[in-house]
């Protein structure tokens, strides 16, 4: 029996559609025409890159570990192991997505990540990304690096102030 009734219908009826706490990594995005369909709202897919940039600066401005250098030097990989997202407003060209970025769980060699995309404090879509911490010389997990564990339970820390 379908229980569509119990499904979440308004942006603030699901924990995870609120916005995330003030204190956490949150990077603004500018709605391009490249990100648009013929429909004139933002194509899905381009959410998910967008997510992977925001990734990218929380590693580099919210916990102050170069992204660049941890790949291409250090040569540990961050590939996603799972995806997903709720669209709950579409977003249009010319209007700026605020991305935020919350820790949900640190595991072993795994990590998993709330992203939002607000706009004028509503959450217009909210997905959910794992990552693990690979290396790129044999791809195969790897614990979590020690410093990078340590930025990230700080960065929990803050974010839940
Ligand atoms: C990442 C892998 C090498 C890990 O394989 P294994 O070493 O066998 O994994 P394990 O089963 O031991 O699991 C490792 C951890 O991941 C967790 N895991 C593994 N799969 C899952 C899924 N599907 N969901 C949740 N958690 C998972 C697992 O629970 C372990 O967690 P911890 O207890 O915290 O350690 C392998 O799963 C893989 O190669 N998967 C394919 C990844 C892929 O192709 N992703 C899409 C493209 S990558 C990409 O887009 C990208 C973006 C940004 C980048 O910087 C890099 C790449």
């Amino acid at each position: 029996m379908h229980e569509y009734s119990e499904r979440p219908r308004r942006a603030d009826e699901h924990p995870s559609h609120r916005p995330l706490p003030p204190g956490c990594f949150r990077v603004q995005r500018p709605i391009r025409f490249s990100h648009s369909d013929p429909a004139g709202i933002v194509y899905f897919p381009v959410y998910f890159d967008m997510f992977n940039g925001a990734v990218e600066d929380w590693f580099t401005q919210g916990l102050d570990i170069d992204y660049a250098s941890m790949i291409l030097e250090r040569r540990i990989g961050l590939p996603i192991v799972h995806a997903d997202c709720d669209f709950l407003i579409p977003s249009r060209m010319g209007e700026t997505l605020t991305l935020g970025v919350l820790l949900e769980r640190l595991g072993r060699s795994s990590l998993q990540l709330r992203i939002n995309g607000e706009h004028d404090g509503q959450v217009r879509l909210s997905g959910s990304l794992t990552l693990v911490t690979t290396s790129l010389d044999n791809f195969a997990a790897v614990p979590i690096p020690d410093d990078i564990r340590v930025a990230m339970e700080r960065y929990q820390a803050g974010c839940a102030l």
